[in-house]
């Protein structure tokens, strides 16, 4: 058995970025960026007022002072001329402002007679222009890898700029396998169970970015699993579930291995999750993940969700980890380091985890209430409420 970051360190060596496409802007949430985005152009690309008022020269910027209104200038339009000592230009929220303006006095702080205006005051300090290149300037860049978030399209939008340069979202085939099981909606056998954990995994897997393929249940056969197994051709990364273990009818290991799967490793030191395997299979990454639905999960949130990262070019990075202090003793850890099911409150400063008293890793109500997988190190002794530990969110 290898240890779980040995594990992840051969599973990002099989987890090669996959290259990128160009996609519409509009298409763009979710993805990672593979190519910087350039601005063209400044924004603002001119001055702007910041307020509905008057454009003025800050010499005339006075309580009492009387200046004649010489034109406007509207988002959209802008005034053509040059603002001298003793006039004002009509402007509104957005526009230009004028040559030789350098202050924009609010409409509430003015009096006006025709064409002429009162500053009546109290004046405030504020300019109220937004200078040229305030936000951004052409040249300024989006460095990658980054994922992009609804906001980053705004940005990208704004540096007009309508396509991205993406990673290529990675095509995962999942593959449930075992005579016991049926679809939901169907009428299970009297020794059968309903398919569940592949519907985690797929969701789980579409939200890091995949595109996510769901191939028929493989049945404990040789023959039904080549047949399933072939129709994962063209996937970056296929996912079985189940057949991992030892059992007579645990073929995964043997069916792949008669396909020529190199094998990158076979069994780890993790709790739930030891009969976890790897390899490269037909031009494929194969993840041999455990057929217990809470062990399916949780490597996927260990291994599965980092390597999908990996693929669309982000750094090759273990799930993310935030610390917190037990809110009740746990006992001992044995050999494997335990990924304990666990719900995090935020409680007068403090982040306390609050481990599940049933761990048993076939319990879907369990792993439904959880937020959090508390990690026990390998061999860690008992440990009183309070002690700080390690966790990751999901
Ligand atoms: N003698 C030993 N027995 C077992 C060992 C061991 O080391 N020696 N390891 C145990 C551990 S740990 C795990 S984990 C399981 C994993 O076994 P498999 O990966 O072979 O999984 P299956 O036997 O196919 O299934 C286990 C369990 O999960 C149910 N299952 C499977 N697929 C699904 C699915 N898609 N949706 C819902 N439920 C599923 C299946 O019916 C079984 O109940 O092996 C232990 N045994
Ligand atoms: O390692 Mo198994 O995955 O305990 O349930």
């Amino acid at each position: 058995m290898i240890s779980v970051d040995e594990a992840l360190s051969r599973l990002f060596a099989l987890s090669a970025p996959l290259g990128s496409e160009t996609v519409p802007l509009r298409h763009g949430a979710g993805r990672v960026l593979a190519e910087p985005v350039v601005a063209g152009l400044d924004q603002p690309p001119f001055a702007a007022s910041a307020m509905d008022g008057y454009a003025i020269r800050e010499t005339d910027h006075r309580p009492g002072v009387r200046l004649n209104v010489i034109g406007e200038a509207a988002a959209g339009l802008g005034f053509s001329g040059t603002l001298s000592h003793g006039e004002a230009v009509r402007i509104f929220t957005g526009a230009p402002v004028p040559e030789g303006a350098d202050r924009v006095v609010l409409q509430e702080d003015v009096s006006r007679e025709g064409d002429r205006i009162t500053l009546t005051g109290p004046l405030e300090h504020g300019a109220n222009i937004r200078a040229a290149g305030q936000d951004f300037h052409a040249g300024d860049r989006i460095e990658v890898p980054r994922r992009l978030s609804a906001t980053d399209l705004a940005l990208i939008a704004a540096m007009n700029v309508a396509e991205l340069r993406v990673a290529r979202r990675p095509i995962v085939a999942i593959m449930a396998t075992g005579n016991e099981l049926v679809m939901p909606g169907e009428a299970p056998g009297p020794d059968q169970i309903i398919a569940s954990n592949g519907y985690a995994l797929a969701a789980m897997a579409e939200a890091e970015g995949a595109e996510v393929r769901m191939l028929p249940i493989a049945r404990d056969s040789e023959s039904s699993l080549r047949h399933t197994l072939a129709l994962a051709e063209g996937a970056d990364l296929i996912v079985t579930i189940g057949g991992a273990s030892v059992g007579d009818h645990d073929l995964v290991g043997k069916v792949t291995a008669d396909l020529g799967m190199e094998r990158s490793f076979y069994k780890i030191a993790m709790r739930p999750g030891k009969p976890l395997m790897a390899g490269r299979l037909a031009g494929s990454t194969l993840l041999g993940l455990p057929g217990n639905p809470v062990s399916s999960v949780v490597c996927g949130h260990v291994f599965m969700l980092p390597m999908l990262r990996a693929m669309q070019g982000l750094p090759a990075a273990p799930a993310p980890v935030r610390r917190g202090v037990l809110a009740a003793p746990v006992e001992a850890n044995g050999p494997r380091a335990h990924y304990m099911r666990a719900r995090v409150e935020q409680r007068d400063g403090a982040c306390l985890i609050h481990p599940f008293e049933q761990q048993d890793s076939a319990l879907l109500t369990v792993l439904a209430e959880a937020d959090a997988l508390l990690i026990r190190p390998v061999g860690d002794g008992p440990q009183p409420a309070g002690t700080a530990a390690e966790f990751i969110p999901i």
